[in-house]
């Protein structure tokens, strides 16, 4: 990888939560933060959240054990985890990339974390299924801060409620090999863009995740042991009219560390139509994607064609070319 993985001058900005209140949104720092998160997620869709509030106790127990845990159990027990839906079972056993994956739906509610935890133990593991859940439904409030900051930002709050009622949440654990003394880094994920709403990234202490800027620059996300990466998805730039930004970005390992890491993504329900609200289109922001179903969307980027192109929301459902040109020039 070589000289494209090179240092970069530019950093993700760095916000912190620490005196944000999710149920007293009237504040001045939450108004300072919020304008902060729009537009980091305007010019990059992407930021590190300092967000204090999960314990280093908590995302100890979930890295030191109960990840290691989970990844130790024989394959064919981690194979069990399947759905019919696209990346929302295990991923792994992929010939060029040390990665493996797995995908706990629901995991914010008791039910998803104990449906997942009675697959891979048969005979139960409460700490495992509290360490989850608790790390979980944690994580999810700092997603719908987010969240909320951006629609207030957009003026269109008032579809905040809505928005989380068609929503679900799954955390994603994520197990990243290191290379073990190879002096080259090696490509852990593929480069991609998240189909859905927003992805809050926590990981063990070892870096590797990288994100394209608007100008074909890689920068390396190097959050601190306090911090989150917010990564804004396909459905949230559709929904927005192309205001929030849904940015490229892969995972690069190297070194002796195994890189461990815990995602909660924010993913519309299957049957949601994304479709901006009429406050966002206007003269000035013209529509920019038809409304799509969001499930056939990620059929649509699962399949042949959609695998080869460039941007996929784009070739999905781009109303034309030149706006969306239009709209780069300008940022
Ligand atoms: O593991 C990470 O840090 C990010 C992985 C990722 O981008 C994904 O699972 O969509
Ligand atoms: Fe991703």
């Amino acid at each position: 990888m070589g000289a494209e993985t090179a240092a970069s001058e530019r950093r993700l900005s760095k916000i912190d939560f620490s005196d944000v209140n999710s149920s007293n949104p009237g504040t001045r720092s939450w108004a300072a933060v919020r304008a902060r998160v729009m537009q980091a997620m305007e010019s990059d869709g992407c930021f590190e959240a300092v967000y204090p509030r999960i314990s280093s106790e908590l995302r100890d127990s979930l890295f030191g054990t109960a990840m290691k845990e989970l990844f130790a159990l024989p394959l064919e027990t981690k194979l069990q985890n399947i759905c019919d839906k696209p990346f929302h079972g295990y991923l792994g056993q992929i010939p060029y990339l040390s990665y493996e994956s797995l995908a706990i739906m629901d995991a914010p509610f008791s039910y998803g974390a104990q449906s997942f935890t009675s697959l891979m133990w048969p005979s139960g593991n409460s700490t495992f299924c509290e360490t989850v859940q608790s790390f979980s439904e944690q994580v999810m409030e700092l997603e719908e801060t987010v969240r909320r900051m951006v629609l207030e930002s957009l003026g269109v709050e008032k579809y905040c409620v809505a928005q989380t009622e068609s929503t679900r949440f799954l955390l994603r654990v994520s197990e990243y090999g290191a290379p073990q003394g190879e002096e080259e880094k090696k490509l852990g994920l593929v480069p991609h863009r998240d189909k859905n709403t927003l992805a809050i990234v926590c990981q063990n202490q070892v870096d590797g995740l990288e994100i394209e800027t608007k100008d074909g620059e890689w920068i390396p996300a190097t959050p601190s042991p306090a911090s989150f990466i917010v990564i804004a998805g396909d459905a949230f730039r559709a929904w927005t009219n192309g205001r929030v930004y849904s940015p490229l970005h892969r995972i690069v390992v190297g070194g002796d560390t195994t890189r461990y890491s815990a995602i909660i993504f924010s993913i519309p329900k299957d049957e949601v139509v994304i479709q901006a609200p009429p406050e966002l289109v206007d003269e000035e922001h013209p529509s920019l994607f038809r409304p799509f179903l969001y499930n056939k969307y990620v059929h649509y980027c699962v399949s042949e064609e959609g695998m080869k192109v460039k941007c996929q929301l784009d070739s999905y459902c781009g109303v034309d070319a030149e706006n969306l040109e239009k709209q780069g020039d300008e940022a």
